[in-house]
Parts: C-alpha cells; sequence; structure tokens
C-alpha cells in the first residue's frame, strides 16, 4: 500500500480545510496503527485506503491499484470497520446481515445462509444468529460487523477505532481477533495498548504524518505532543 504525496483538502462554505496534507508512506507490515489526537486526520488517511476519501492531491494504491481510478476494484480488496458498528449493521437479524455481505460469493439465497452460519460460527456468534441486530450488546455488535467484513475476504482490513466502543474483556477480544488475521491490518486507534501490539505505528497530528516508526517509539512521541 503506497500514499504517493497524498492529500485530502475538502471544499468547506467557509473556506477550503486541510484535512491531510500531502503524505508518502509504504506501508508492507502486517499490522499497522495510527495514532494521534482528535480531528488530526486519522479518520481521513484511513478512508483514503479504500477511496471512502478520494485523495485531492497525489495518489493512493493497494496492490498497484489506484483508489481513484480503480475504485471498484479497490473496495473489493479493502474491507472497511467503522467505529460505530450500527452504520454498517443494516438487516433485521445477525444472519441476514452477513448473508448481505455474501450476495457477490454466493449467488443463491440457501447457500448464501448456510455460509452466513458458518461465519457466525467462526466468530462464535452462532448462538445469535436469528437475533435482532438492535438487541445485540456493543461487543456483539462490533464483532458481527468484523465478522460481516472479514466474510467478504478482503486482502486489506482497516478498522476506524474498533475498540472505542468496548469494555475491557471485549476489547481484548476484538484487539486478539485482529491480531491473529491472516490480511494486512490498519487499524486506527486511541487504545495505545492496541497500538502497542502492532508492528508500526503513525502519529497524525495536525493534517500530518509526525512519527512512523515502532508503537513503542510512536506512542513516547504522541505522548509528548500532549
Ligand atoms: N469533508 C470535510 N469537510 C470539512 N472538514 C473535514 C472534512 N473531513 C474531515 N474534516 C475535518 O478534518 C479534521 C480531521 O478529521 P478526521 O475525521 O480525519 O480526524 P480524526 O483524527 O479521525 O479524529 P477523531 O479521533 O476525532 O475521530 C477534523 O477537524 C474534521 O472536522
Amino acid at each position: 500500500m503506497l500514499f504517493d504525496e497524498a492529500g485530502f483538502i475538502a471544499s468547506d462554505p467557509g473556506g477550503d480545510v486541510v484535512v491531510l496534507r500531502p503524505t508518502t508512506v509504504t506501508l508492507t507490515e502486517r499490522r499497522i496503527a495510527v495514532i494521534g489526537a482528535n480531528g488530526s486526520g486519522k479518520s481521513t488517511f484511513a478512508r483514503m485506503i479504500n477511496g471512502l476519501v478520494e485523495p485531492t492531491e497525489g495518489r493512493v494504491l493497494v496492490d498497484d491499484l489506484d483508489v481513484r481510478r480503480d475504485g471498484a476494484a479497490v473496495r473489493r480488496r479493502v474491507g472497511f470497520v467503522f467505529t460505530d458498528p450500527a452504520a454498517q449493521l443494516v438487516m433485521p437479524t445477525v444472519v441476514e446481515d452477513v448473508a448481505l455481505s455474501l450476495r457477490r460469493r454466493h449467488r443463491g439465497t440457501q447457500e448464501r445462509r448456510l455460509a452466513a452460519i458458518d461465519v457466525l460460527a467462526r466468530f462464535g456468534l452462532d448462538d445469535l444468529g436469528d437475533r435482532s441486530v438492535h438487541t445485540l450488546s456493543g461487543g456483539q455488535k462490533q464483532l458481527l460487523a468484523l465478522a460481516s467484513v472479514l466474510a467478504t475476504e478482503p486482502s486489506v482490513l482497516v478498522a476506524d477505532e474498533p475498540t472505542t466502543l468496548l469494555d475491557l474483556r471485549n476489547s481484548r477480544i476484538v484487539g486478539d481477533l485482529l491480531m491473529a488475521l491472516d490480511q494486512q491490518v490498519v487499524i486506527v486507534t486511541h487504545d495505545l495498548e492496541l497500538a502497542e501490539r502492532c508492528d508500526r505505528a503513525l502519529v497524525v497530528d495536525d493534517a500530518q504524518v509526525v512519527f512512523d516508526g515502532s508503537p513503542a517509539d510512536a506512542v513516547a512521541h504522541y505522548r509528548s505532543l500532549v
């Protein structure tokens, strides 16, 4: 994954806003954390990886695909998990929600349902298949959102504050799950313990990447800014 002088300037009624200054980084590690203050530009950085936000300057490449030019192909490769799982859980029941994300992989309704049940079992959610999504706890919703995205077998997963809404136990479960995945994972997080479990960490401050290195050094750098 390559950010090549990639930046984002938002047009705002009050004038242009520099949300991310031109950034150049090549991300090859399996676990990458992005940390920094509120409003520093972390989510924008993360959203540029799958084209949810298109760079207004420079380019972002994933597996040599340009997120702006090859947006659809990039989105098939890059799964994105939002901070608030409610943003992506759209079907009435748990099993239907996972089945929806499998629509490209399995055409038949019954085949899709069986595959969804399989996915739920993998995430320890098999007892919840027929439950209304709205009756799940925050931790269960976050796991379900992750399961739905991972069911599409993305080659890269971007998770925007995946543990923010979770208690200690569920944070640990989601953290362990993210660390155990085969694919490359980019995690935007305020959870510095989670960041320290990654292979590399970027610190974003005032719309730019101000540190890039080992998670321990990145956390120390972030603390020095506060
Ligand atoms: N399209 C836009 N138009 C105007 N301002 C924007 C736009 N997108 C982002 N911003 C502003 O840019 C800044 C960075 O936003 P971003 O969501 O990337 O921050 P963040 O580091 O993820 O913050 P947090 O930790 O609070 O989630 C914020 O001040 C935000 O309001």
